[in-house]
């Protein structure tokens, strides 16, 4: 086969004989063969002066296109035309034949059928089992063919393998699926070349093998009737046969795509609707895509990109159209006058596509680069690869030699230019750091003072204050529920009537002394921890904003009223050790001098009573205080008190365990206690008391709200109690009640200790150490 044959799209046209139908119909021919090469379009009958015009009349009748025919006798030229006549044979020798040699001599072929719906494609391509068509008679040719050759070269390998899809409204089936319709099968471009992912590949040993799987392939394929045809195939069948010859190491491929094309078919001149409507739609436009890229290669002027993407059909055709492949074209047409403008497309489009010609010249130079030569080029490149290195080695080792003469006084400059321009990137890219920097430092600056001021605005080592006085509350809670625990025991182990028995009377009161002895200590320990605990949170508070404290926490405000009545439960039971009297009467009536501190109405109000007013002097002394740092320490002087008062608490408690040792002392000698005996400690505590009140009184005798008389003196209507003084007035009221109350659970106890005491000394009993 010469270069300039295989450059050349080959074009045959077979004009398919009139059916029964079209007979009955009594369709005029517009076509006829001319002979084995040409063809006459619409040909001008000859008529006779006496049928002229009968048949003219005839020719008229109900077929209104006739008389705006646009062309009349056109002769077209194709490489074969076969008439009605032809066989399945014929067209085989004719197109096919040829191409067997191309193929085993590695290159690709693309055989494709052309023409309207009904024109013969199908019959062309597939035929019956009883007269094949093309495709058998190729496959079978080639089986022949690799056959002979298998028997000349006995160490070659042949190898043949099949596809076969349909191109279906834009989908891809594979029709080699073992009976079942596949989905829509992805379609890749890899290096140019077309690949159908997941598409059965199916290897044939023999050509009634290959048959078989065709037949079952036709079965899978859309096929619908339609007015113009009976089994009208509705997609595109592309069949591939794939053979490989391996001769040692050289392989060589070739590719033979035989396609039956879905006939095209004019929306107007058809009563298909629905689904078939729209199948049409997309046969017609894939069929436009191709007859563009018909086009484009046929136009010798066309030299820019030729669009093989409008359509799946073109970019699977692309290889077996675009001229690397011998392609040959059979166009089908119906003789019908019916179809008459299909008829006229479709041999306008074969004798458009006979002009794809020069291109193919090229294209077909490139099918000769197989896989074979590829070692052979392969090895070229490794020598000139070799001789440039050689070229670079040479070049570094007489680098300097290029550096003098003309070369160095062109490159100087340009490497002066270039220096400058780095310095200055350098330079730019200095600033622009800096900038960025400057940027970054900024927003640094802007997160650390909204902390910052996030910080300030909640109380300075607020979580450290919470979590003391949570462990605080709890510590306290702790304390409480012991001493409860305690004075229930101690209820409990009271005797509430006279033992009987002489021995349970000895041994309860035992029980109950040490219990109690055990009570007061515990009492001043606990008593001691809590002042501690208290001391603590006054600590940690005394560094802080104060104005933001609790009450109860912060010594300015717990001046205010640092009575029973804002102490907490847990110190209320304590106050049979009442704080008021373990702090000294002088930081007394300083921490009550802190009421009046902290009242702006009682600045300007003159002192009516003693009672409720402190004096100007005091108040102005404790002014200083919140300004002066030095005296701001004064805020703090409840803490020194509660220190005193913590320690008189102790110093009362060792002066109670004292006594009562001293009474278990005096228990053995005296035997019985006189009830006056008791009353008379009573009245000595009692006594006490007022000592030293007394003291206090003299120290600070304006101060001393309990020690001091009302004074009922006539106030003026501006100085009279307003409502804070009342509520004053009231808290003192009800902590003087409370005192009073306490004082006698006090005595209570004390009486019932004594009672324990005289119960001891009547039943004498061995004291535990
Ligand atoms: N050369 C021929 N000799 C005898 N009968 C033919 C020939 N060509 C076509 N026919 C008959 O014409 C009818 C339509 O042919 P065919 O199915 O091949 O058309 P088609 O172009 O494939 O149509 P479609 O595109 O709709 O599938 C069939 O019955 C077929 O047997």
């Amino acid at each position: 086969m010469s270069e300039n044959e295989s450059s050349k799209m080959r074009v045959v046209v077979r004009i398919r004989p009139m059916s029964s139908r079209e007979i009955e119909n009594e369709e005029e021919r517009v076509i006829e063969q001319i002979d084995d090469k040409a063809l006459v379009f619409d040909p001008e009958i000859e008529e006779d002066a006496y049928l002229q015009g009968f048949q003219k009349v005839a020719r008229l009748g109900g077929k209104k296109n006739r008389k705006h025919r646009p062309r009349r006798n056109n002769t077209f030229c194709f490489d074969a035309v076969f008439g009605d006549s032809s066989t399945q044979q014929e067209v085989y020798e004719q197109t096919t034949a040829d191409t067997i040699d191309t193929i085993l001599e590695g290159y690709n072929a693309t055989v494709f059928a052309y023409g309207a719906t009904g024109a013969g494609k199908t019959h062309t391509m597939l035929g019956t089992p009883e007269d094949p068509g093309v495709i058998y008679r190729t496959v079978t040719a080639l089986f022949a063919k690799m056959a002979e050759m298998r028997e000349s070269s006995a160490g070659t390998k042949y190898k043949i393998t099949v596809n076969y899809l349909e191109v279906y409204n834009e989908r891809i089936n594979d029709l080699l699926s073992a009976g079942k319709k596949s989905k829509d099968l992805p379609m890749r471009d890899i290096a140019g070349a077309i690949n159908i992912r997941g598409l059965s590949e199916k290897e044939p040993q023999t050509a009634e093998e290959l048959m078989t799987w065709l037949k079952e392939g036709n079965n899978l394929r859309t096929q619908h009737p339609t007015d113009a045809n009976a089994q009208s195939s509705r997609s595109h069948a592309v069949f591939v046969v794939h053979f490989t010859q391996i001769n040692g190491t050289t392989r060589t491929m070739a590719k033979l795509t035989l396609v039956d094309l879905a006939g095209s078919e004019r929306a107007q001149a058809t009563p298909n609707m629905g689904l078939r409507l729209r199948e049409g739609g997309n046969i017609n436009k894939s069929l436009l895509a191709l007859g563009n890229v018909i086009n484009a290669l046929a136009d010798p002027k066309h030299k820019g990109h030729i669009n093989y993407r409008d359509s799946k059909l073109t970019r699977i055709l692309k290889d077996g159209l675009g001229g690397t492949c011998r392609t040959i074209m059979i166009a089908n047409v119906s003789p019908a006058d019916k179809v008459y403008e299909d008829t006229l497309n479709t041999i306008k489009y074969a004798d458009r596509a006979k002009s794809i010609r020069s291109s193919l010249t090229k294209r077909v130079m490139e099918t000769k680069t197989h896989v074979g030569n590829y070692k052979k080029i392969i090895d070229e490149q490794k020598i000139q690869i070799k001789r440039l290195q050689e070229e670079i080695i040479a070049l570094k080792k007489n680098g300097p030699t290029l550096k003098s003469g003309r070369v160095t006084k062109a490159v100087d400059p340009i490497w002066g230019t270039l220096t400058k321009l780095q310095s200055e990137v350098i330079r730019l890219t200095g600033d622009q750091r800096i900038a960025m920097f400057e940027k970054q430092m900024k927003i640094f600056d802007y997160e650390v003072k909204t902390i910052a001021t996030e910080n300030l605005e909640r109380t300075p080592g607020s979580n450290r204050f919470e979590r003391i006085t949570t462990s605080y509350d709890m510590r306290v809670s702790r304390i409480e529920e012991k001493i409860e625990e305690h004075i229930s025991q101690i209820k409990n182990t009271v005797p509430q009537e006279k033992p009987s028995d002489e021995v349970r009377s000895q041994q309860a009161a035992e029980v109950n002394y040490q219990k109690s002895v055990m009570y007061q200590n515990l009492c001043g320990k606990l008593f001691n921890k809590l002042k501690e605990q208290h001391q603590l949170v006054v600590d940690v508070a005394g560094c802080k904003e104060i104005d933001k404290m609790p009450e109860i926490l912060c010594p300015s405000k717990s001046l205010v009223s640092f009575t029973d009545e804002s102490l907490p439960d847990f110190l209320k039971i304590e106050t049979r050790f009442s704080f008021d009297d373990f702090v000294p009467a002088k930081s007394l009536a300083r921490t009550r001098r802190g009421i009046n501190f902290n009242s702006t109405e009682t600045k300007k109000r003159p002192v009516s009573s003693s009672r409720t007013r402190l004096p100007p002097a005091s108040t102005s002394s404790l002014k200083k205080t919140k300004s002066d740092p030095a005296l701001r320490s004064n805020l703090r002087t409840p803490v020194n008190r509660q220190k005193s008062a913590t320690t008189f608490a102790s110093a009362e408690s060792k002066k109670l365990s004292a006594k009562s040792k001293k009474r278990s002392a005096e228990s053995t000698s005296e035997k019985v206690a006189s009830p006056s005996s008791s009353e008379n400690t009573v009245k000595k505590r009692k006594t006490e008391s007022p000592k030293n009140s007394t003291k206090e009184t003299k120290s600070t005798p304006n101060t001393s709200l309990e020690n001091e008389p009302d004074q009922e003196k006539p106030v003026p209507r501006y100085m009279r109690p307003t409502a804070t003084s009342d509520r004053h007035t009231r808290i003192r009221r009800k902590a003087e009640e409370r005192r009073k109350g306490n004082a006698m659970k006090l005595q209570e106890l004390k009486e019932r200790q004594q009672q324990l005491q005289a119960n001891k000394k009547a039943f004498p009993f061995t004291k535990p150490e």
